[in-house]
């Protein structure tokens, strides 16, 4: 039986059009994933290697929980699908980004000995639904594995309540949300923050 998942492939395509115009796929950089079923696990992933700011019929493919291709045909999923899975089995998110930017590398550079960068007095933290005054963000940051299962298990392994994205040192930021509109907005609220961090850093130094 084929499974239906075009709403999913086109909201997907919409958030890499928007990331896309950011500029944050350089260097064929990033990947992107939405789920499609969750019994059991299946989701659509961009091709790997491809240049992500073009839109074509061959952007994503269709993976299962093992992140093995459901469809025969040429393309190759992400190296990095493996990331994408273990945060489906983690969470109950609907889509997950991942990104390089410059922001995302020299904070996770700056921050790599502390293990983490919290965020506070900052109203984008609203982003996070954490409304109150004193309300902090944290996000993890895990050393760049060259082995994707032990850089997968890194990041699972900082999944808890109130974490809603990874930094992975000197290559980016991993971030997810319950539907594609949610993973989008965690993303560029991280950014904003990193990015307002870096300018106030170089200000008052
Ligand atoms: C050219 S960037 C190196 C690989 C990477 O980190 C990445 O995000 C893109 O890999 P993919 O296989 O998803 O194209
Ligand atoms: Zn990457």
């Amino acid at each position: 039986m084929q499974l239906s998942y075009e709403s999913q492939w086109k909201e997907l395509a919409d958030i890499k059009d928007e990331l896309a115009a950011r500029d944050w796929f350089p260097g064929t950089s990033g990947n992107l994933s939405i789920k499609v079923t969750d019994s059991p696990l299946q989701f659509l992933v961009t091709a790997s290697g491809r240049d992500k700011r073009k839109r074509t019929s061959e952007d994503f493919l269709l993976v299962d929980e093992f992140s093995q291709p459901l469809e025969d045909h040429q393309l190759k999923p992400s190296a990095e699908t493996i990331l994408h899975q273990r945060i489906y089995e983690k969470t109950d998110a609907g889509c997950s980004l991942h990104v390089h930017t410059v922001a995302n590398n020299v904070v996770s550079e700056l921050y790599a000995d502390e293990g983490e960068m919290t965020f506070r007095q900052q109203e984008l933290i609203k982003a996070f639904n954490l409304w109150e005054e004193d309300a902090a963000i944290t996000i993890p940051i895990v050393p760049n594995y060259a082995d994707l299962p032990r850089l997968a298990e890194a990041v699972a392994n900082e999944i808890k309540p109130g974490v809603f994205g990874v930094l992975i040192r000197n290559h980016g930021i991993t971030v997810w949300g319950k539907n594609g509109f949610e993973a989008k907005k965690h993303l560029e609220a991280f950014e904003f923050l990193f990015e307002h961090h870096l300018r106030l850093k170089q200000l008052t130094k």
